[in-house]
């Protein structure tokens, strides 16, 4: 069986997976996947980093393997990001909406991982988006988006397919992580 692997990220938006990607990346050595997006920088966001930032033009162009709406901009990720990861890993981590986190199972079978993030109360996601200096428009914009509410539950193509993890409590994330790790 191919030991390469791709932990696939997904939630809503403030559920914790950048930080939970950050996580494997550092503890389990994997490969952070960068993809591509139409939507404009954070201020701490930087191009190559946290994303390719792109124009509409510049998106048209790229060959992905899967592309999505989100909050009325576009998202999109390459089989040359995975394979460039497992040149050197055997594991990578990509952070993707519930439509891509269907995608990568459906194309990659059990070479994807899929880690589900929730929170037990929702109003901590808004929190949490204020906290990280989101601006207010742009919170606004998120939560009232169909895609924010869409991510709130695992897609039934997931069901039993995914791992769940309840982000209320850091500590206790990165136990759940570490279990999901000793697995493989
Ligand atoms: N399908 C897909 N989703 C992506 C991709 N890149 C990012 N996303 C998702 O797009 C959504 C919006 O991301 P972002 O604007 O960074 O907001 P955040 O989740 O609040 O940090 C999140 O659910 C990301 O996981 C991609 O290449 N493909
Ligand atoms: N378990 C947790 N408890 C409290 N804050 C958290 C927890 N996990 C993540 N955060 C914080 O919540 C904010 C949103 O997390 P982030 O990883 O950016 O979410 P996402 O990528 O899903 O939008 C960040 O400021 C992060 O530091």
């Amino acid at each position: 069986m191919d030991k390469k692997k791709v932990f696939v990220i997904t939630g809503a938006t403030g559920s914790g997976k950048t930080t939970v990607a950050r996580y494997l990346k550092k503890h389990y050595d994997m490969f952070k996947v960068i993809t591509h997006t139409t939507r404009t920088p954070r201020s701490n966001e930087r191009n190559g980093i946290d994303y390719y930032f792109e124009d509409q033009q510049s998106m048209e162009k790229l060959h992905l393997l899967e592309k999505v709406e989100y909050d009325h901009h576009w998202y999109g990720s390459s089989l040359e990001g995975l394979q460039k990861g497992w040149q050197n890993h055997d594991y990578d981590v990509i952070v993707l909406d519930t439509k891509g986190a269907i995608t990568y199972k459906e194309k990659l079978g059990d070479q994807a991982v899929i880690i589900f993030l929730t929170v037990s109360r929702l109003n901590k996601l808004a929190e949490r988006l204020k906290a990280r200096g989101d601006l207010k428009a742009a919170i606004s914009s998120r939560l009232n988006s169909n895609e924010y509410r869409r991510d709130l539950t695992l897609p039934r193509q997931l069901k039993g397919r995914a791992h769940v993890i309840v982000n209320d409590n850091w500590k206790r994330t990165t136990k759940a992580l570490d279990r999901i790790m000793r697995q493989k």
